[in-house]
């Protein structure tokens, strides 16, 4: 199977959800037998959190040795650690909670009551990554990384036209002036999101079509953020009909 980007489509949001909570667990299990460990990097947003509800509820969910897996997060919002916006909170009450993790395989980032100053809780983050990479690296490799995507073309927290989706040399960025509410953020930066093996990127909805479309038809990354993901194996578009609308044929993968 060549590196090329593949657009699964389906029915709706929910069969969606359904489809990549069970690739995901089927995938982490040969992930697990072939490395005996694996790293996963979490999004927020509708569908990410949508996926994870699917994963807690699929009955596949307990063939899996969790204390093997590492949960990671792409982005979070910079709100205080109890904040219903959280990210972290959101994949908790989806699924985190209800499997056997232990708590230091959960890595989320820091929160505005922990850590006040942003910088600071971005520098703490990017040290936890250092933390548990590879001898000389700065961050370690991503098995699965979760995109959301945003009307805008937005992933993690990388927006059109800020210097976030520019930065390449830190692991780390603060944004402050998201235009996705809440303002303030932080996000892994493209070279760390792109060095994952595998990039699934889950869309759902009509308002999505036009960024799928431009970033498929080789817009700038920077002025739609999604055009720049490619993960060093595999890069999965899951999306459904509504957000396939200006996908080009070519790129749709026969429905299975
Ligand atoms: O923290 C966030 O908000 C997410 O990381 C963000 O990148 C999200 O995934 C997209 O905005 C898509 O969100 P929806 O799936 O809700 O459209």
């Amino acid at each position: 199977m060549t590196n090329e980007r593949r657009v699964l489509v389906h029915p709706d949001k929910e069969a969606l959800a359904a489809s990549v909570a069970a690739r995901f667990l089927t995938k982490t299990i040969d992930i697990l037998d072939d490395l005996g460990a694996a790293n996963i990097a979490l999004t927020g947003g509708t569908m990410g959190i949508a996926v994870l509800e699917a994963v807690n509820g699929s009955p596949a969910r307990d063939t899996i040795d969790w204390s093997k897996v590492h949960f990671w997060w792409g982005d979070e919002r910079f709100v205080e650690k109890s904040s219903e916006e959280r990210n972290e909170r959101q994949a908790r009450e989806a699924l985190l909670d209800h499997l056997p993790v232990p708590p230091e395989n959960i890595h989320p980032f820091p929160a505005s009551d922990e850590i006040p100053d942003i910088e600071e809780a971005a520098s703490v983050y990017a040290a936890e990554l250092q933390a548990f990479a590879p001898e000389g690296q700065a961050f370690p490799k991503f098995d699965i990384t979760f995109l959301g995507v945003g009307p805008d073309g937005h992933i993690a927290s990388l927006f059109p036209d800020r210097a976030g989706i520019r930065e390449t040399e830190a692991t780390v960025i603060v944004e402050r002036e998201s235009p996705k509410p809440p303002p303030q953020r932080l996000s892994l930066t493209r070279p760390v999101l792109n060095a994952s093996d595998r990039i699934w990127l889950v869309l759902s909805g009509s308002d999505k079509a036009s960024a799928l479309g431009l970033a498929l038809a080789g817009a700038s990354y920077t002025e739609v953020p999604v055009a720049g993901a490619k993960g060093r194996k595999r890069t999965v578009f899951f999306v459904d009909k509504d957000a396939a609308v200006d996908v080009p044929e070519n790129l749709i993968a026969p429905s299975y």
